[in-house]
């Protein structure tokens, strides 16, 4: 190669803007905070090992870097809470999800509804009122509707059929009962009110066109249901569903139904739309992965829900739901192996805090769950804890609904998941059923691998074979 004397000035040029870029993005550390991992590329810091290599890049940092350790990741520094550190946040206000989703998501671009603070309360009050206390009147109503999802999404398999379940399918499913509960009876018939909530994460672009689907179809029954209030007085029956929640909620009331008032019931819906249906979809697809690759389990999870099936007549009700033992350890142990390796949402650093290991957390930084360094914990799992144990939950008397220290799938504390226990129950009653009506096997009849992008653990797309059970 040749160079002349003109071509250094050039050289020098690019090697001061180098210089120069990297020295406005070095991460900018306070004092005594979490060690850095050390990385060798400026600017770059640990993007790449993040984004293509991140369960391995992460328990490598954490053995040699302790909890919490910071990562160089697209230009920020971001507080890893492992184990131990990760109880510290979730107990303490200074960290906030409402902040750091605010930047990480920016839903609240589209769903006016969420800038305004008192949604997240309203939000809160509405699932644990509506969802949770209610949950046993739902039963019936949630079998019935996902029984309608499992015979439309995947139907008559007297011949071995493969089921694509990339394309959503799971979401359609876990849709239906969700959208009984949101806005009743009446409008969850609706296909395309079904379709818009299923796919209501799928893209941001089409999020107006579902707000628009759902804002036709709730007018009408809005205006009959005040009109019918209005001319039946105390008879009127209320029937059991959010909006009529809503409609009687003070915040939330109305005499008319404008369209400024369908706008915010529509975006509240919404909300719980995004909360619900992508987490609950993804759990039940990594339960029926992990059932179908798992043959020595197949007979004994059928024998209990066989039993119970008679026991019922096929009519679950929720003391029959608690009888799943088998089922429900199985599902506890599917949530703890089939999570990302970092919990979805962060946390923000709302002022510096002072770790109990005296660690300073600076200001404005975002601190991420190392969730699999809790879910892969060796005291509380033994000497194997990545392995698959399906009765864990049950030989330790620990529900997939009950949170604790070493199995935070749904957060801790004050501000775990309100609406777990209607994940847990939809989840176990749609694993009930098809257990119950199909041999769900992998195309290899062995385990199918999870899909890893970056930190996030995505279900196998290898697709499942339904074939209709003998009766
Ligand atoms: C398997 C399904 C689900 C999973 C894995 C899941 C997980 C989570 C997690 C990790 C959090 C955050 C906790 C935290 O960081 O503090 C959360 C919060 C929340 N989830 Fe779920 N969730 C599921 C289903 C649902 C459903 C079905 C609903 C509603 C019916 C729901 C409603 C909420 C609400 C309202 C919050 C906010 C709680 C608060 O900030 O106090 N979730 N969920």
């Amino acid at each position: 190669m040749h160079f002349s004397f003109e071509t250094i000035p050039t050289f020098v040029w690019v090697f001061i803007a180098i210089y120069i870029v990297h020295w406005i993005n070095k991460p900018r550390l306070s004092k005594n905070e979490p060690p850095m991992v050390s990385y060798k590329i400026p600017i770059i810091g640990h993007t790449l090992d993040y984004l293509f290599n991140a369960e391995n890049f992460l328990a490598k940092c954490r053995q040699q870097y302790g909890d919490p350790f910071n990562i160089y990741v697209f230009g920020q520094v971001t507080t890893i809470a492992g184990n131990e550190f990760a109880h510290e946040v979730y107990r303490s206000d200074v960290f906030s999800k409402e902040s750091a989703s605010q930047d990480s998501f920016p839903l609240h671009r589209v769903l006016k509804i969420l800038e305004y603070p008192e949604t997240s309360d309203q939000f809160i009050k509405t699932v644990r009122e509506q969802f949770v206390a209610k949950l046993p009147l739902y039963t019936g109503r949630m079998q019935k509707q996902l029984m309608i999802s499992i015979n439309k999404e995947i139907g008559d398999c007297s011949n071995p059929k493969l089921i694509i379940t990339t394309n959503g399918i799971f979401s359609s499913i876990i849709a239906r009962p969700i959208a009984d509960t949101l806005v009743g009876q009446e409008i969850s018939k609706n296909e395309d009110v079904v379709k818009a909530f299923a796919d209501f994460t799928k893209d941001f672009i089409s999020i107006l066109r579902h707000v628009i689907t759902l804002k036709k179809h709730l007018k009408p029954v809005l205006e009959k249901r005040l009109k019918d209030k209005e001319i039946l007085g105390d008879k009127y029956e209320p029937p059991l569903d959010t909006i009529e929640y809503l409609l009687n909620d003070p915040e939330y009331g109305t005499k008319v139904i404008t369209d400024d008032y369908l706008n915010k019931i529509c975006e509240f819906v919404y909300v719980i739309v995004v909360a619900s249906i992508f987490t609950s979809a993804h759990h039940i697809a990594f339960a029926l992965y992990d059932f179908a690759g798992r043959p020595e389990l197949w007979d004994d999870i059928y024998e209990e829900q066989e039993r119970i099936d008679k026991e019922c007549n096929g009519e679950l009700s929720p003391q029959h739901i608690n009888k799943m033992v088998k089922l429900d350890s199985f599902v506890r142990e599917s949530l703890r192996t089939g999570g990302s390796a970092l919990m979805h949402i962060p946390h923000k650093c709302l002022e510096s805090y002072t770790c109990k290991n005296g660690m300073t957390i600076p200001k404005g930084r975002m601190v991420k769950t190392y969730l699999k360094d809790i879910h892969y914990n060796a005291t509380a799992y033994g000497p194997e804890p990545r392995s698959f144990l399906p009765y864990h939950g049950l030989e330790n008397k620990f529900p997939a609904t009950k949170i604790d220290k070493n199995y935070f799938v749904f957060g801790s504390g004050k501000h775990a998941c309100p609406g777990r226990f209607f994940a847990v129950n939809e989840i176990k009653i749609g694993m009930h059923k098809l257990i119950l009506n199909y041999h769900i096997k992998t195309p290899s009849g062995k385990i199918e691998k999870k899909v890893h992008l970056g930190p996030l653990t995505l279900p196998p797309v290898a697709g499942l074979i339904f074939e209709n059970r003998k009766k």
